[in-house]
């Protein structure tokens, strides 16, 4: 079995006290192979279909947001939307792209930070993550997940979109592969799954190395 790492990825994410340069690095070498330009067509069929209880307004969030496609995606449907990334060339080639695009009754911004320290003094109705949590070094997970109890609004109405990826990966990462069991001993305690799908070949993102994806709707457990 190959045990390459893909190259979408910083491999020096292993190291976690290198773990933010890593990314800003990537940034600022302009090596983002992980863009795919827009947000996935299953998030947006999703948000349309109106299914899953996602809010049609308030705030949502999306860490790891990466140049932002899913931030303009949710202030399109009503949010007032913040991605947060720990690179700041990320950040600025984010806030850049977003201020080109057409105008849009809701908020969108993109902040610098770290998920695990992040305190925007409230809450969020919907936080969204696409290969964010497969981009963490296994040890962090379990932050992971206190992190999103943490910045979701304590009501059954907050949601928690995982586009969950890659489910069948290499097992040496990153991507660091995820399971369906996994996303359920983190997340569990505080959330419980209320709408659920496999993605179809034809639905995933363009150069997506193999492993199957599930996008699943969590709300927040009172
Ligand atoms: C694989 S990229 C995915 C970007 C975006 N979600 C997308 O699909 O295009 C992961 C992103 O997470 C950011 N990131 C990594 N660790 C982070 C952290 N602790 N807090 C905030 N952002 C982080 C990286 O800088 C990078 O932009």
């Amino acid at each position: 079995m190959s045990h390459a790492i893909n190259p979408a990825f910083p491999s020096t994410v292993n190291d976690v006290d290198k773990y933010g340069d890593a990314w800003e690095d990537k940034w600022a070498n302009n090596t983002t192979p992980w863009d795919q330009a827009h947000s996935h067509p299953a998030l947006i069929k999703l948000l349309d279909s109106g299914e899953g209880g996602v809010p049609a307004k308030g705030r949502a969030f999306v860490p790891g947001c990466g140049l932002g496609y899913d931030v303009d995606t949710f202030a399109r449907r009503g949010l007032d939307s913040t991605g947060l990334d720990i690179a700041a060339t990320g950040v600025a080639a984010a806030n850049k792209w977003l201020a080109e695009q057409p105008p849009r009754a809701n908020a969108a911004t993109v902040e610098l930070g770290d998920f695990f320290t992040y305190d925007p003094g409230h809450k969020f109705d919907v936080i969204y993550d696409y290969t964010f949590l497969c981009a963490l070094p296994p040890a962090m997970r379990t932050k992971w997940a206190e992190s999103m109890a943490r910045l979701a609004k304590a009501d059954p109405s907050a949601r928690l979109i995982t586009q969950q990826y890659p489910l069948n990966g290499d097992p040496v990462g990153p991507p660091f592969p995820l399971s369906v069991e996994i996303y359920d001993d983190l997340l569990g305690k505080d959330w419980e799954v209320v709408w659920e799908r496999d993605i179809p070949q034809e639905e995933r993102r363009v150069n997506s190395p193999p492993g199957d994806e599930r996008l699943v709707v969590w709300a927040r457990k009172a």
